[in-house]
């Protein structure tokens, strides 16, 4: 099956990075929580996002290296405060602990190299070429509190995400159970199907039936499993109250940081994900959604801006649209179809909702 597949070298060297740079953030995040440290002091996240920038772009460039990033952070922070020791202090814990895989992923050793590697994530994106997205922390907010949070990669060529790639350190393989095992590791190939792989195995193409995701459409739509973000800063979670009360939907939502709401819905641990916009005049990055897109797609599902139209990755850093509706396929357009009743076919009372 494998010879059939397109991107395969893309794939590997984009899992391989992703896990490095899932298990350099848990690090991070697992000691940042064992020492108690006060919840509003953000500098684990700084030195988790950067770190886990930098290793992600190294292995990209070194095996790609006529590629360009969107990523979402610049090194301007760093050299402002100071972080580089500390910063490459993480990398090279990881470099010695995932060490088999430094042949292909290459290594970080100089503040110089760091800050490259970082600033490479500085594409404008855009319709044409080989571009690869990178959110090295995804729900940063999660991050800080022990939630959850993902490290988010895509491959997205002449506009099309083609590959969408993962890394969730601290989500249960099975929602619904309580003891389940935790951290996963979601890919997705477009016209290839989406896949699971346990974070703590060995990276292998994962491309075989036993981890292949597919939603299932069969179920009454009253009783679809909704994931919404955890901020309400960053959704509007009066007007997914709404939607949902419409669908006739009554059981609670499962509240998730980051892309890992995508990875629930694409593995079947759940059939909707509501971000309705809190901010009229917020455009979604591409970042935050590259991946996860293509992950729901390849298991079936349909993801839209609120008003049913396509994502444009092609578009530069930002999406030029608002909102996203993910669901499985025949849930969707009945969510599209009670969100214009509820804010207008182009959402002429939409700001009557946004903070
Ligand atoms: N106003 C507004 N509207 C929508 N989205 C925004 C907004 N402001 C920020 N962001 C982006 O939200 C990203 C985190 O999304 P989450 O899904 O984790 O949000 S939530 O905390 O679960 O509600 C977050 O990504 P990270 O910075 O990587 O955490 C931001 O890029
Ligand atoms: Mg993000
Ligand atoms: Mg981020
Ligand atoms: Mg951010």
């Amino acid at each position: 099956m494998s010879k059939d597949i397109p991107y395969l070298r893309e794939i590997y060297i984009a899992q391989l990075a992703v896990k490095r740079a899932s298990l350099l953030t848990k690090k991070i995040a697992d000691e940042h929580l064992q020492r108690g440290i006060s919840k509003v002091d953000k500098s684990p996240v700084t030195v988790g996002d950067f770190g886990a920038q930098a290793v992600v772009i190294n292995s990209i460039l070194k095996n790609f290296p006529g590629d360009e990033i969107v990523g979402e952070e610049d090194s301007r922070l760093i050299k402002s405060q100071h972080l580089e020791t500390s910063i490459l202090k993480e990398i090279s814990w990881v470099q010695e602990k995932d060490s088999k895989a430094n042949e292909q992923l290459g290594k970080i050793e100089t503040a110089e190299q760091l800050c490259d590697a970082v600033d490479k994530g500085n594409s404008e994106g855009g319709r044409s070429g080989r571009i690869w997205a990178l959110d090295p922390i995804d729900g940063t907010k999660g991050f800080i509190r022990g939630d959850q949070y993902a490290v988010c990669l895509a491959l997205i060529v002449d506009g099309v995400v083609q590959v969408g790639v993962i890394g969730c350190p601290n989500l249960p393989h099975d929602l619904r159970e309580k003891d389940s095992k935790i951290g996963g590791i979601y890919t997705a190939i477009r016209g290839h199907g989406s896949y699971f792989q346990d974070l703590s195995d060995d990276v292998t193409y994962p491309f075989n039936s036993k981890n292949r995701m597919k939603l299932h459409n069969e179920y009454d739509i009253s009783q679809s499993r909704v994931v919404e973000g955890v901020e309400k800063g960053h959704s509007s979670h009066e007007l997914q109250a709404l939607i949902k009360t419409k669908l006739g939907i009554t059981q609670p939502s499962v509240n998730l940081d980051s892309q890992v709401k995508y990875c629930a819905v694409a593995h079947g641990d759940a059939e909707i994900y509501l971000r309705l916009p809190i901010n009229v005049n917020y455009r979604e990055k591409i970042w935050d959604h590259a991946s996860g897109w293509l992950l729901v797609h390849e298991s079936g599902g349909k993801v839209t801006d609120m008003y049913g139209n396509d994502l444009d990755f092609g578009h530069g850093r930002t999406l030029d649209s608002q909102g996203v509706i993910a669901a499985t396929s025949t849930v969707h357009p009945k969510i599209i179809k009670v969100i214009k009743e509820i804010v207008g076919e182009h959402g002429e009372e939409l700001q009557k909702y946004c903070g």
